[in-house]
Parts: C-alpha cells; sequence; structure tokens
C-alpha cells in the first residue's frame, strides 16, 4: 500500500526543502527515465514547456537528453520574462547549452518519445484556446508520452480533467503520489506512474492510502473448524424481476467462504432453490434467521416491503452493508437515518456509486464526482458509516476522517451484477469475523484484482460477467491466503 498526498501536503514539504536544488533533480529524474523508454542510441525527442515550474523542469530534462546526444526539440508555451525563478534558470541553462526554443508548433518532427511539461500541480483553472488547442496536438501525436509530476490538464487532488488534458503513458511524479492520478479521469491519463521523492525523505503522514495490495486477510481456519465457525451471512433483497441481484450476492457470499448463507427474498413467488448453487437457503425477505452479518439492497426496490425489510435490518446489531435501493431509501427518508445514526459509528458500510451517493448528499453527480474522496468523506460522515463510492478508483471512507483509493479494477467491472457482487464479498468477509472496514478494503481491492485477473485470462473486458469475477475472487483469495499461510 503507498501513501497518498494532497496538493496542500506537498507544497509545504516544498517550502520546507526551498533551498534543496529540487528543480534539477526533478529534471534529471525525468531525462533517465525517458532514457530508459527510449531504444538505444540517438533519439528524436519533443519537449513541450509550460509558463510554470513544471515548464522549468522540462527545461532541465531537455537538457540532460542533449547532453545524452539525443536531438531535443522544445516547445514553450510562456513568456521567460514571467517565468518564476527556477523556471527562469532552467530555461537560460537549456539556451547555454546550445538549445533552442520554440514558440509556434513545429512543423514536423518524427519524434520517438514526447515529454509533457506544460502544467503540474499549479494548475488552477480549466485549459481553453491556445493552451487547449496544444494538449490538442500532444494527444494527436500518438507517441510515447511521459508526463512531469502530471498529465498536465489533470487536476491533481481530484482526477478531474480541467478542460482538456494530456493522455501520458507515462507520469513521473514528485515528493509523493496525488490521488488525482488513481481516480476518476487520472488512470485514463497517467499511464504507468513512476515515483521519484528527489532525494527527500516521504512526508511523514501520509493524506490518504492507495489499496494496491490486499489490505488484511482473514484468519488461517483451524483444522478443528465447522460451518459454524465460518459465519453466516445474510442477504436481503430480490423484489419481482430483480431476484437475480439478490441471489448474485449471496453465491459471491458463499463463494467467498461464508459458512452458511441465506438469501431473504421480497418477491412472493421467489424460487424456493438457486438450482445452480443449492447450498444456498432461500427464505422470505422477513424469515432470515440470526446471522454474523447482513447486507440489504441488491435488487430489492423500493415498495413497503423492503421499506419494513431495511427497517428491521438496522434494528440488527450484526455488521451491515447497504447497496442499491436501500441506499435509496435510506436518503429519503428520516426515520431510517435516525435508525441508522441510532447504531454504533462505522457498523454499516454504505456502498454507493455516485448516482446513488449523489441522492444520499442531496446533491447531482457531477458535483459529487467533482471531488471523489471529498464527497465519500462527506458521506462517512453524515452518516457515521464506512463509505465506499464506486467508480474508476473507489474511494473508501471512514467516519473519523480516513481514506483509500483503490488501484484494481478495470472497464469490465461496467456491468450488471457486479456491485452485487462486491456486496456479497463484503459480507462474506463480514460473517468470517474480519472487522467491517477491513473486510471493505479488502473486498474493494480483491474484487478489483479479481476482474483483472480474468482480464488476463481473456474473458474481458468485454463481455466479463459478476459470475467470472466472483469465481476469480475466490480463486485469487485462496492463492493469497495459502502465501500468507504458508510454513
Ligand atoms: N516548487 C517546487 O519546489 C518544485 C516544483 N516542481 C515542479 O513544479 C510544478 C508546480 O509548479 P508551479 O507551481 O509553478 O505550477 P505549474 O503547474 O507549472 O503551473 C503554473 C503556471 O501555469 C499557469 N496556469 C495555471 N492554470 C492555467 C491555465 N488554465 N491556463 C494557462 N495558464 C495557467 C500559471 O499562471 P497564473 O495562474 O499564475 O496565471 C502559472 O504560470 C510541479 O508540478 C513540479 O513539476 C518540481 O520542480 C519540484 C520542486
Ligand atoms: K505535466
Amino acid at each position: 500500500m503507498q501513501a497518498l498526498y494532497l496538493t496542500s501536503s506537498l507544497r509545504k514539504l516544498e517550502q520546507q526543502y526551498a533551498s534543496e536544488p529540487l528543480m534539477e533533480r526533478a529534471g534529471h529524474a525525468v531525462a533517465t527515465l525517458a532514457r530508459t523508454l527510449l531504444a538505444e542510441g540517438h533519439n528524436r525527442i519533443l519537449v513541450v514547456a509550460g509558463p510554470g515550474n513544471n515548464g522549468g523542469d522540462a527545461f532541465v530534462a531537455a537538457r540532460y537528453l542533449k547532453a545524452w546526444w539525443h536531438e531535443v526539440t522544445v516547445v514553450f508555451a510562456g513568456q521567460r520574462a514571467s517565468l518564476p525563478p527556477d523556471a527562469a534558470h532552467a530555461y537560460d541553462g537549456w539556451l547555454e547549452c546550445g538549445g533552442e526554443v520554440l514558440n509556434t508548433w513545429p512543423e514536423t518532427g518524427a519524434w520517438q518519445l514526447a515529454i509533457d511539461g506544460l502544467f503540474g500541480i499549479g494548475l488552477q483553472r480549466p485549459l481553453t484556446g491556445e493552451m487547449a488547442d496544444l494538449v490538442a496536438r500532444i494527444n494527436a501525436l500518438s507517441l510515447p508520452m511521459l508526463a512531469i509530476d502530471i498529465p498536465s490538464g489533470l487536476a491533481a487532488d481530484t482526477g478531474v480533467i480541467l478542460g482538456t488534458a494530456v493522455r501520458a503513458t507515462h507520469t513521473i511524479t514528485f515528493l509523493g503520489r496525488k490521488p488525482g492520478l488513481y481516480t476518476l479521469d487520472g488512470p485514463d491519463h497517467a499511464g504507468k506512474v513512476h515515483v521519484d521523492l528527489l532525494g527527500l525523505p516521504p512526508l511523514p503522514e501520509a493524506d490518504g492510502t492507495l489499496l494496491d495490495a490486499p489490505f488484511t486477510l482473514p484468519a488461517r481456519r483451524r483444522l478443528n473448524s465447522h460451518k459454524g465457525s465460518n459465519g453466516s451471512a445474510g442477504v436481503i433483497g430480490g423484489a419481482a424481476s430483480m431476484t437475480g441481484a439478490a441471489l448474485l450476492t449471496a453465491r459471491a457470499a458463499l463463494l467467498l467462504g461464508a459458512g452458511r448463507v441465506y438469501a431473504g427474498l421480497l418477491d412472493p413467488a421467489a424460487p424456493a432453490l438457486d438450482a445452480d448453487y443449492p447450498e444456498l437457503m432461500l427464505r422470505d425477505a422477513d424469515q432470515l434467521p440470526t446471522v454474523h452479518a447482513l447486507a440489504v439492497g441488491p435488487g430489492m426496490g423500493r415498495s413497503p416491503q423492503a421499506y419494513a425489510a431495511l427497517q428491521q435490518a438496522l434494528a440488527n446489531p450484526a455488521p451491515l452493508v447497504l447497496d442499491a435501493d436501500a441506499l435509496n431509501l435510506l436518503a429519503a427518508d428520516a426515520d431510517l437515518q435516525h435508525r441508522l445514526a441510532e447504531r454504533a459509528s462505522g457498523s454499516v458500510v454504505i456502498t454507493p456509486h455516485p448516482g446513488e451517493a449523489a441522492t444520499l448528499l442531496a446533491t447531482d453527480t457531477a458535483s459529487l464526482q467533482a471531488d471523489r474522496i471529498a464527497s465519500a468523506l462527506a458521506l462517512a460522515e453524515r452518516y457515521q458509516a464506512i463509505a465506499l463510492l464506486k467508480g474508476c478508483g473507489t474511494v473508501v471512507a471512514t467516519p473519523d476522517g480516513r481514506w483509500w483509493i483503490n488501484a484494481s479494477g478495470n472497464p469490465g467491472l461496467g456491468s450488471a451484477g457486479m456491485g452485487d457482487t462486491l456486496t456479497g464479498i463484503i459480507v462474506a468477509l463480514a460473517a468470517q469475523s474480519l472487522p467491517l472496514l477491513e473486510s471493505t478494503l479488502l473486498a474493494a481491492y480483491l474484487h478489483g484484482a479479481a476482474a483483472d485477473a480474468a482480464v488476463a485470462h481473456g474473458q474481458g473486458p468485454v463481455g466479463l460477467t459478476a459470475t467470472e469475477v466472483m469465481l476469480s475472487a475466490r480463486r485469487l483469495l485462496n492463492r493469497w491466503l495459502s502465501t500468507a499461510h504458508a510454513g
């Protein structure tokens, strides 16, 4: 797992070490990485430098690459007189070594690599006009593209595209990883992320954490154990024509290790048996026995029966996962919110997609997505629950202000049933006595990693199914457990 830093923290670090030659080190790191991305020998490289210190890094990189006998073209989108001091110094260094600066886009180039030093963490407002045109030209190159610090146009804290943004194949990021590289549009624009601390010690306190490994694993199963030792999971949902959602959750709970799984279905005409998984115990929604962990919402609808089932579930002290229509019901009803508030803080996880999350916060999806971390934190605070905000770079936040971004997963997860599966994984882990936050963090990473493994086996991203993801998740969890518990 890796630390994530907001711009405000990185700025403090920059100030603290202002006397260190950070730009020189940054430019050298860019040039060094560029060299490893290029074939041996003489190469042609395009460097685009912007009006701030990100441009300064680009001038330093250009100087090193020229010294290493590459042919470097520098396009500068700014004025020498307006550059900040370090960047002006880097500009002069480039001229002094015989480099040229172009103020317009060169007609021909035949470059092997482009370096994007247009904007870094100082970008504050959307790119328009000439700057937006420049990004369009950069993106039209179809070249390996190395972004300095962050792809120009991407907001470092949020992953929001400010007008337009460079699509890099690699990003070398300085002093610490920025959350914007990992959520919303960040992953599409950053490519492979490389980190360089510029010779400084890492910041002592991270703002957030990147989930790029299993957060934790359930304890080793004792030989002397039985189904009662592995916990019971319950799922409430499955109104008429939506029983499939609840069954997917229940199946995922079974496959991820709950000792017993009960599905309480709201559809009075629901089948008495899941023919593919007769291990599941199907009941009426109001006939569930006491369970160790409960999931409410998949395919539940918003009927009075669904409302009553949710009301009852909130009174149940077992760890609770609320998903789908349980969230819509909750958002619309003060009594349900009051019942949730009466529970122990953090004994519930809510797992909204951005639309549901917007409803829960009484806002619109665009505003919610404009800062996914802040939105997840607001959800956690507002509902005193663990909040898992789905989407590219799922964000998990706690009521006490901690947050994580999940790094696993791929576009194959964009199909029906994937959310039901995630809910089933969380409830399975919680039923097996893993604390709810740990269950949520492990499930988020496992769900994405399972999809990644399935894609690696040719099962997606096109046409990947929720069933394939849960089977893949079972394989992966067992592999992690056998590695962790070996010897
Ligand atoms: N400081 C350090 O110690 C170190 C910093 N380092 C490097 O510096 C980078 C941060 O540099 P930075 O703060 O100068 O900001 P940067 O991203 O270059 O952009 C600012 C410029 O862009 C302009 N501008 C903004 N928005 C605009 C728009 N929409 N359209 C047009 N213009 C716009 C803005 O103009 P203004 O808003 O003032 O009008 C200003 O001129 C960081 O990412 C890393 O690469 C490393 O060397 C390590 C040490
Ligand atoms: K950049």
